[in-house]
């Protein structure tokens, strides 16, 4: 599972590394961040032989870096000019023993050091540089980057910007790409256009992913990304910090995601009950329901608003559908025959195209009250619980929230500036409060586990999701993924069910471009998906044939 840290958490993996037990010699990790880029950038762009490079090293450890990518490259045949923006008496001692190095090799012909532009002619040289060059590497800021950029940062990264979009060069960004906070995703963004972050084709990341890489607007900047250890003691980069951050990638899902047994039945599968809708959203139940049937639940129910019913009813001849009581809406008369019939389900899911009636919510705490299986809550079964942290607390983790952001704004109380600022930090403190596992969907959606905290950042996904009915599919899938695949821990439930929805609408996306598909279309490609899953990591969860099989 690939870990994500903040700046401090990797500020004391480096303490511990160079001041701990282990004893490194600053100068080793920086040789190895630096060796790592030359290596693994040069990888990417099928070496670095012939290729003109410009290198900007900032006035930090960022800069030294850069300093030993320089040497790295040069041997491997590049010819470089490096822009050294950091006065040589203000370096680190191993940034600075790093320049002495470099500067035994500086010459006109293939490695010029260059200091920061002033005169227009400076700077109309390096426009000039940057047109005629392949490839620009950023060792510019990494995690040291606060605020917005400064001279002359800001208009060396608008230029390297500029020559990027003229399709001239490749940027290559060392650790973070420069103006993206590595603990927020927030970008510079000061009074001028050019004020902006540098957009980068690859980022070559160190120790552990940032969380900057992973939330937007950064995660934009830093296209590819590879995470290189560059040495550290292997136990100092599995060790738990607190509060820890993953990011979820197939591999993840593998683990989860079992085989399914070749004599199992549908009573293997789970009973999936799908409590929900009014007479004005059909739709949402149906689509929550279809997200259940696509992800391989057993037997799912449909219970309806007496009045929805004949909306729903032969839709889909899978989904087993039945009207409660006569409204167009639920109220408390109806919470009787959800709590008996609930005795036999798996899981319940409520809250796509409920409606927020105030009858509706008594229904809601009556059924929360009583049910004993495990329970999923979306869109307006949330809004209508809005403050009703006690009964939800009092479930004992047997709860799987998943509002989008302005639900989540709703029901945590807090602003949209706030949940922006620190997303996995609100995630965090919400979960523990209400002792739930928590969905925050949005672009990446984030899983909290309510029994252990960690955050989980999903990898898949695309902005063709952005559509209405979307989340209800999601709903009905993270219902089966706890029946069908018997998962007890809720959060693993919600893991599947998020990272495959993602990986659904990232099929959809193949298939049919990059908006227009439909929720139920992304329901549909699921078993292709599961099916590729699979492929990639020579799973059986295809059964062989007895007879008949080559
Ligand atoms: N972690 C590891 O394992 C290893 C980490 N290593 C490397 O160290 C890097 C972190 O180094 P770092 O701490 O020196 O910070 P870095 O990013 O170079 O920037 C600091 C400078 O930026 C400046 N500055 C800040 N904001 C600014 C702005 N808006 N506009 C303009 N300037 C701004 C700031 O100036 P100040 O604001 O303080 O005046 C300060 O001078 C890390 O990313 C990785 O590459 C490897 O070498 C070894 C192993
Ligand atoms: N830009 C995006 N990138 C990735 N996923 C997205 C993006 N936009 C939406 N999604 C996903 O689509 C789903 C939308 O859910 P939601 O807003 O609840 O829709 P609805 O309430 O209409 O069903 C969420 O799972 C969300 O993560
Ligand atoms: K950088």
């Amino acid at each position: 599972m690939q870990k994500i840290t903040t700046a401090a958490q990797m500020r004391n993996m480096d303490r511990i590394a160079m001041h701990g037990v282990y004893a490194m010699a600053p100068v080793v990790l920086m040789e190895n961040a630096g060796h790592a880029v030359a290596e693994r950038a040069g990888a990417w762009l099928d070496g670095w032989d012939g290729k003109d490079v410009v290198l900007f090293c900032g006035k930090g450890n960022n800069g030294g870096d850069g300093f030993v990518i320089a040497r790295h490259i040069l041997a491997a045949g590049a010819r470089v000019y490096v822009y050294v923006l950091g006065k040589e008496e203000d370096y680190s001692d191993e940034a600075r023993q790093h320049l002495h190095t470099l500067q035994q090799l500086a010459d006109e012909e293939t490695c010029l050091l260059l200091s920061a532009p002033q005169s227009d002619a400076d700077w109309q040289l390096l426009q000039k540089r940057l047109l005629a060059s392949s490839v620009v590497i950023d060792a510019m800021l990494g995690t040291g980057f606060h605020g917005s950029l400064r001279q002359p940062l800001a208009s060396i990264v608008a230029e390297v910007n500029a020559a990027a979009a003229a399709g001239a060069v490749t940027v290559i960004a060392v650790d973070m790409p420069t103006g993206v906070n590595s603990d927020t995703g927030a970008v510079s963004n000061g009074d001028d256009d050019e004020d902006g972050p540098l957009f980068a084709d690859m980022t070559v990341t160190f120790g552990a992913l940032k969380r900057g890489l992973v939330l937007y607007p950064g995660r934009a900047c830093a296209g590819h990304v590879e995470v290189d250890p560059i040495g550290m003691p292997g136990p100092l980069l599995m060790q738990l910090e607190e509060n820890p951050a993953y990011l979820l990638q197939e591999s993840d899902i593998a683990e989860i995601v079992v085989p399914r047994s070749p004599d199992s039945h549908k009573g293997t599968h789970g009973t999936i009950a799908i409590v929900t809708g009014s007479s004005q959203m059909a739709g949402a139940a149906l689509m929550a329901a279809h997200g259940a049937v696509r992800s391989g639940a057993g037997k799912v129910f449909l219970r309806v608003p007496g009045a929805t019913a004949p909306y729903c009813i032969g839709v889909q001849p899978e989904i087993m559908v039945r009207g409660v009581g006569t409204g167009d809406h639920f109220t408390a008369a109806d919470a009787d025959e959800i709590i008996a019939e609930s005795k036999n389900w798996s899981v319940l899911a409520m809250g796509p195209g409920l409606g927020r009636d105030a009858e509706t919510k008594e229904f809601l705490l009556k059924v929360l009250a009583a049910v004993t299986c495990p329970v999923v809550l979306d869109a307006d079964a949330l809004n209508l619980l809005a403050g009703e942290k006690a009964l939800i607390a009092s479930r004992g983790s047997r709860i799987i929230m998943t509002p989008h952001l302005a639900e989540f704004s709703r029901i945590s109380g807090l602003s949209m500036a706030e949940i922006k600022a620190d997303p996995i930090a609100a995630a965090r403190q919400f979960a523990s409060e209400w002792k739930v596992n928590l969905v925050l969907k949005g672009a990446p959606t984030l899983i909290v586990s309510a029994k252990t905290g960690n955050v989980y950042v999903n990898s898949t996904g695309n902005a063709g999701m952005a559509c209405g009915g979307m989340g209800d599919v999601l709903t009905g899938m993270i219902a089966a993924m706890i029946a069908h695949q018997g998962m007890s821990d809720l959060c693993s439930a919600a893991c599947a069910g998020v990272y495959l929805h993602g990986a659904a609408g990232d099929a959809c996306r193949k298939d049919h471009g990059p908006y227009g598909f439909t929720p139920m279309e992304t329901a549909d490609v699921l078993p292709q998906v599961l099916a590729s899953l699979e492929e990639d990591l020579a799973l059986p969860i295809l059964q062989q044939p007895l007879i008949g099989g080559k």
